[in-house]
């Protein structure tokens, strides 16, 4: 049995610092890199991705809707992927985002978090905006396999606000409520939780008391999206300990060869971890 993911997450990145990169196979970026944009460019753009992270960063995050796009063929490469960093000391967090209701996250969680299947990953992110009982399946089978899960908190695009900004009749921002029921999951775990958040790096300050979470927050939105290092102490404060920078269209546009890949990466993870701190 594997430890729990809260854990395997923290001493990876007390080993390798804290970034998440992102491997979104943009069809722009497959052209930028020379590769054909079909099954085969992805294969090669996800095995170059391999080369250049495995070993070196904490843990990656492949968004699945690029490998969805070339269809079954695409997913098959996602499976390799998941399959090439396995045993790297590398994490994988899935970005499927999720979310439906009970009886069919059921299945979703038996796809990315059930043992043998061939989809798995470290950590998947989750909708909770079906509300977050809805993720229940998914909560206890990732507990059980040791598993971790990102549920969508307050998301990096400027629509998310109409919804999780929104308050409840006694006035608590939808968001809060999920950071609470995450925190609920979490409570005394040691060193972290499994049950992670995704706070955008480009939402500005937030009202959101962070301080029961003891849990990994996510933190997409640097560089292609705009934010900077400074945004860390902005929106995170005395948070920003638990934050995993990710960053996806900043880090690829160094490819094709794997060295230069990694060192944007490795450069990136050193910018941020200044700020982290
Ligand atoms: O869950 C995510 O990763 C995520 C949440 C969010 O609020 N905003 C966000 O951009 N993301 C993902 O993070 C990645 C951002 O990519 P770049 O903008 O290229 O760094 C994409 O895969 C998005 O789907």
């Amino acid at each position: 049995m594997r430890a729990p993911f809260g854990a395997r997450l923290a001493a990876a990145v007390a080993e390798r610092g804290p970034l998440c990169a992102g491997i979104d196979p943009h069809p722009s970026l497959l052209e930028q890199w020379g590769l054909p944009c079909d099954a085969i460019g992805l294969e090669r753009f996800a095995m170059t991705c391999v080369e250049a992270f495995a070993g070196e960063v904490a843990i990656v995050k492949p968004q699945s809707a690029f490998f969805e796009a070339h269809g079954s063929a695409g997913v098959a490469v996602l499976e390799k992927l998941i399959a090439a960093f396995r045993g790297s000391g590398t994490l994988v967090l899935a970005d499927v985002k999720r979310g439906d209701i009970g009886s069919t996250m059921a299945a979703y969680a038996q796809a990315y978090l059930g043992e043998g299947s061939p989809l798995a990953a470290d950590a998947v992110t989750v909708s909770p905006y079906l509300g977050f009982g809805s993720l229940e399946p998914a909560l206890d089978l990732a507990e059980r396999t040791g598993r971790g899960l990102f549920v969508l908190a307050l998301t990096s695009n400027k629509e998310g606000p109409q919804v999780q900004r929104a308050r409840s009749a006694d006035g608590v921002p939808v968001a809060q409520t999920m950071v609470d029921e995450a925190a609920a999951r979490n409570e005394g775990t040691d060193p972290l939780g499994s049950v992670g958040l995704v706070i955008g790096a480009t939402v500005g300050r937030t009202e959101l008391d962070l301080s029961r979470l003891n849990g990994p927050i996510l933190a997409p939105g640097f560089g292609a999206q705009g934010a900077g290092a400074a945004d860390l102490a902005k929106v995170f404060g005395d948070h920003r300990r638990h934050v995993l920078p990710a960053s996806s269209r900043d880090i690829l546009r160094h490819g094709p060869g794997a060295t230069a890949l990694r060192d944007a990466a490795l450069r990136v993870r050193d910018a941020l971890a200044v700020h982290a701190r």
